[in-house]
């Protein structure tokens, strides 16, 4: 029962944390580091009340560090999915009826104990599971994870208070139901944050979830599920299994109860969801809500008048972090022929400047990619690269498997703006620059909105404000997040709302009220204080 109504002030964002020598929140994260690799993790799905271990075992390993184990989890079956929807929709009800301010606290309770904590545990594991550096996970497991919790309660608070106007004599009101089903939220590896909001903000507009995170962040995955129940979420609202993404979209999607599902990853694993949902659609019990964000080939484009330094640290950081692993890195870049050279040799500078190795040396700046699949990919556009006369590597071009999967950042010039590696998602530290006639702003800003199929991110940089203008509006449908003189990656919730449309996704903007819509099905209710007696108009007598 809800007596009262309640309120969630618009929250600050989590402050992060520098891990600067010497400091407390090093030493911290570093011992958390130390007996995460000490500890053989044995990591089981949770089905309603049930932790599930199956035997059939799945190893972990830092990418950094292959040979190291830190442990394994228990990967399912078609069976194993069945059960998890069965719990879901066991806990519908209850969850469904639980008290708005009883569901929010939970969600605001799991971001305190990832602020304080847990947040150490759950930075670890997103550093040795998905390596990455010790600033990279603070922004993504901690900071941004809490912030899509906070977020998330005060904008559905306000969406609960939207209301219709009523006329005398009548009371409209509006009842933002949970969708009646069961909701997917299958997650990426590269954001411990996205695959912890992805399952979370449904369940927090009172849906059950079935979650499956990708087999290489099941590590810190884990953590966030441990935090959740640690939080007080009852049984079977959110249930978490692990297995083969195409077994499992099978058995999901096929389900009459299926309601809604909730993607984060590659554009060709969701244009597959929605072909399979659109082939089940005549069996649903109603029709889904289908929310995915995927790929982007993500550029930067820089005016005569930019001014070169920022470009180079736009371009270093924008195309490098996480090794490139961001659905929001630059990759493609547009540079005027006045600037060139110096935009060349100040990367190369930098580039050479950047250590590369385990994520345990804070002073790498550079990890390693995810896995030996995607260094193969990354290898093979180098290696195309190496091997066309329309390309060459200006700056890094080597890599080695050998202990970790390390690729060097490289930069390619080309001189054909349609070369595969401006065109297609790498997903790895690779940067391809096309030098363009200075004067041809117009011609570039054409090839930017029409060599990729993606409109994810994208960044201008320019000094002549009518540069910045024209570029607004030619590029209005490029990108949904979009960028002037800075870098395109590093959005923050409740600042720069995330998302991109075209083959990049249907910009639903996560962490955002926009978002939250998507999960609530709305139930709209009149009453009428006194119901007309007779059916005759006044006019008829
Ligand atoms: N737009 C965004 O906000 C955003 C954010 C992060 C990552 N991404 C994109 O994600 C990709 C990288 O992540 P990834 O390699 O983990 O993506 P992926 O598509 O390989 O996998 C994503 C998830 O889908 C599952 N899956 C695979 N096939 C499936 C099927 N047939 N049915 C159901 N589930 C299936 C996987 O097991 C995994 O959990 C990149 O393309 C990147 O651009 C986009
Ligand atoms: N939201 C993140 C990217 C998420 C995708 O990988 C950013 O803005 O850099």
């Amino acid at each position: 029962m809800t007596i009262g109504e309640f309120f969630y002030p618009l929250p600050a964002n989590e402050p992060v944390l520098g891990y600067a020598p010497g400091s407390k929140e090093k030493e911290l994260l570093q011992k958390a580091i130390q007996e995460m690799k000490a500890h053989k993790a044995d990591i089981p799905m949770y089905i309603g009340s049930e932790e599930v271990k199956t035997g059939k075992t799945v190893s972990l390993h830092p990418p950094h560090e292959h040979h190291h184990v830190l442990g394994h989890f228990h990967t399912g079956n078609t069976a194993h999915f069945n059960k998890a929807i069965d719990a879901a929709l066991a806990a519908r009800k209850a969850w469904a009826e639980l008290s708005w301010a009883n569901r929010a606290n939970i969600f605001l309770k799991a971001a305190d104990l990832l602020a304080t904590k847990y947040r150490y545990q759950v930075n670890a594991a997103t550093m040795l599971g998905q390596s990455k550096n010790a600033y990279q996970a603070e922004i993504d497991s901690a900071c941004e994870l809490i912030d899509f919790l906070r977020f998330n309660v005060h904008y559905l608070g306000e969406i609960y208070r939207q209301q219709p106007i009523s006329s005398p004599g009548v009371h409209n009101r509006l009842e933002f139901r949970p969708l009646e089903g069961f909701v997917v939220a299958i997650t990426p590896f590269n954001f411990t944050a996205i695959a912890g909001n992805l399952p979370s903000a449904p369940a927090l507009c009172g849906n059950v979830v079935v979650w499956k995170p990708s087999d290489t962040q099941v590590l810190a995955a884990w953590w966030v599920m441990k935090v959740f129940k640690e939080a007080g979420l009852p049984d079977g609202v959110i249930n978490l299994v692990y297995g083969d993404g195409p077994e499992f979209g099978n058995a999901v999607f096929a389900h009459r109860d299926f309601a809604g599902v909730h993607f984060t990853g590659s554009t060709r694993t969701f244009n597959h969801i929605w072909k399979t949902i659109g082939e089940n659609v005549a069996g649903y019990r109603t029709y889904p809500r289908i929310v995915g964000e995927t790929g982007g080939k993500d550029f930067v484009l820089v005016h005569k008048s930019a001014h070169a330094d920022a470009v180079v640290t736009g371009l270093a950081r924008g195309a490098f972090e996480y090794q490139g692993q961001k659905c929001s890195a630059a990759s493609r870049a547009y540079i005027p022929s006045n600037l060139a050279p110096e935009i060349k040799a100040g990367l190369q500078k930098a580039l050479q400047s950047m250590k590369m190795g385990t994520v345990e040396d804070f002073g790498n700046f550079i990890n390693a990619v995810i896995d030996e699949r995607s260094f193969d990919k990354i290898a093979g556009y180098i290696d195309k690269a190496k091997n066309d006369p329309a390309a060459r590597i200006i700056a890094g071009g080597t890599y080695d498997k050998t202990a970790g999967y390390f690729i060097e950042p490289t930069v390619i010039e080309t001189s054909d703006p349609r070369f595969v590696t401006m065109c297609e998602e790498i997903f790895g530290p690779v940067l391809t620059l096309y030098v363009y006639e200075a004067d041809a702003f117009e011609q570039a800003m054409d090839l930017v909105d029409n060599t990729s199929p993606y409109a994810l991110t994208g960044a201008v940089f320019a000094q002549d404000r009518a540069a910045v203008e024209r570029a607004t509006h030619r590029l209005s449908h490029s990108a949904g997040n979009f960028y002037i003189n800075d870098k395109p990656t590093g959005a923050v919730v409740g600042q720069q709302p995330f998302g991109g449309a075209r083959a990049s996704g249907t910009n639903d903007k996560a962490g955002s009220a926009l978002n939250l819509y998507r999960w609530l099905s709305a139930r709209t209710i009149k009453e009428n204080y006194n119901p007309p007696v007779d059916y005759r108009y006044p006019f008829l007598g």
